[in-house]
């Protein structure tokens, strides 16, 4: 499914969170959203799902608007937040026994499968999750969101936290979700690697606007040959910028040589 927001605006009192933003995940793509803190990379999401509404602008995914169907969009979504909270007193089978009766999916086993698709293991999963550790956590709230199948995966800043084999976990867990179904999976990390290694294509975001966004390959090759801000082409590039870690250079670029972000951005990128 194909995701679209259009002209976005989201304002929370004062603050402009969203201004103007403008992105299109093509279906089945895996798309990495940089951008620097506050940049508005969760209100995006929130939108995305329905959690929130657009002062201006619209958001579709696989073409209807999550404004008018947010409930039907949520059924073929899977949005893991930034912080989840699960209940205490349950084991973390119980939090997925629950997520599969509020969304009114069958008894099939699909509880099992995402249990060992995120690499807790049953005996863990009986735990009660207030012993859960953060990296058990995050894999939980994965599996909450693979139950259903989804088509499009919203993932915040998803290896927050996480230790290296955590890390390397997860992206093997998108791997193959990416090999073997035709999921559209978004996520956002401060982690620039991350995103040269996982996605297909990718968008910097600053100050609540899209600054660049295109195939990761191009968005590299375009920042080190000096060609500017990329477009949303379709086809990459040939050159590979990113054996060059070429996108570092062009969040750099996209973010106009913000010093203070450039920095964040550096220190980032060779954090586990
Ligand atoms: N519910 C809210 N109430 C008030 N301000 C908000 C709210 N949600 C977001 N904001 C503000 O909107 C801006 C964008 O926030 P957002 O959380 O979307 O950024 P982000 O890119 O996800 O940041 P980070 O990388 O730090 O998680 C920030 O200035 C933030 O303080």
């Amino acid at each position: 499914m194909r995701i679209d927001a259009t002209d976005v605006r989201k304002t929370y009192g004062d603050v402009t969170a969203l201004d103007g933003l403008s992105l299109s995940v093509p279906s089945g793509s895996t798309y990495g959203i940089i951008g620097t803190n506050g940049a508005g990379k969760s209100t995006l999401f929130r939108l995305l799902v329905g959690h929130d509404r657009p002062d201006a602008g619209t958001v579709s995914v696989g073409g209807t608007d999550v404004t008018e169907a947010g409930r039907r969009v949520r059924e073929r979504v899977g949005y893991l937040p930034e912080h989840v909270g699960f209940p205490d007193g349950l084991s973390g089978r119980e939090v997925l026994g629950v997520h599969r009766a509020i969304r009114g999916l069958p008894k099939d086993g699909r509880t099992a499968d995402a249990i060992e698709r995120v690499g807790l293991t049953q005996e863990e999963a009986d735990r009660r999750v207030s012993g859960y550790s953060n990296g058990m956590q995050r894999r939980l709230g994965l599996a909450t969101v693979l139950l259903p199948d989804p088509d499009v995966l919203i993932l915040d800043e998803p290896t927050a936290g996480l230790d290296p084999r955590g890390v390397d976990e997860f992206h093997a867990i998108v791997g193959e979700i990416t090999a073997e179904t035709d999921a559209t999976v978004v996520f956002c990390s401060h982690v620039l690697g991350e995103v040269e290694r996982l996605c297909d294509r990718a968008a910097v975001l600053h100050d609540g606007r899209v600054r660049a966004a295109g195939s990761v390959d191009e968005l590299a090759a375009d920042a080190e040959t000096g060609n500017g801000v990329a477009g949303d082409g379709d086809e990459p590039t040939t050159a590979s910028g990113r054996d060059r870690g070429g996108l570092r250079a062009a969040f750099r670029e996209a973010i106009g040589g913000d010093a203070t972000h450039d920095s964040q951005a550096d220190s980032e990128e060779v954090a586990p």
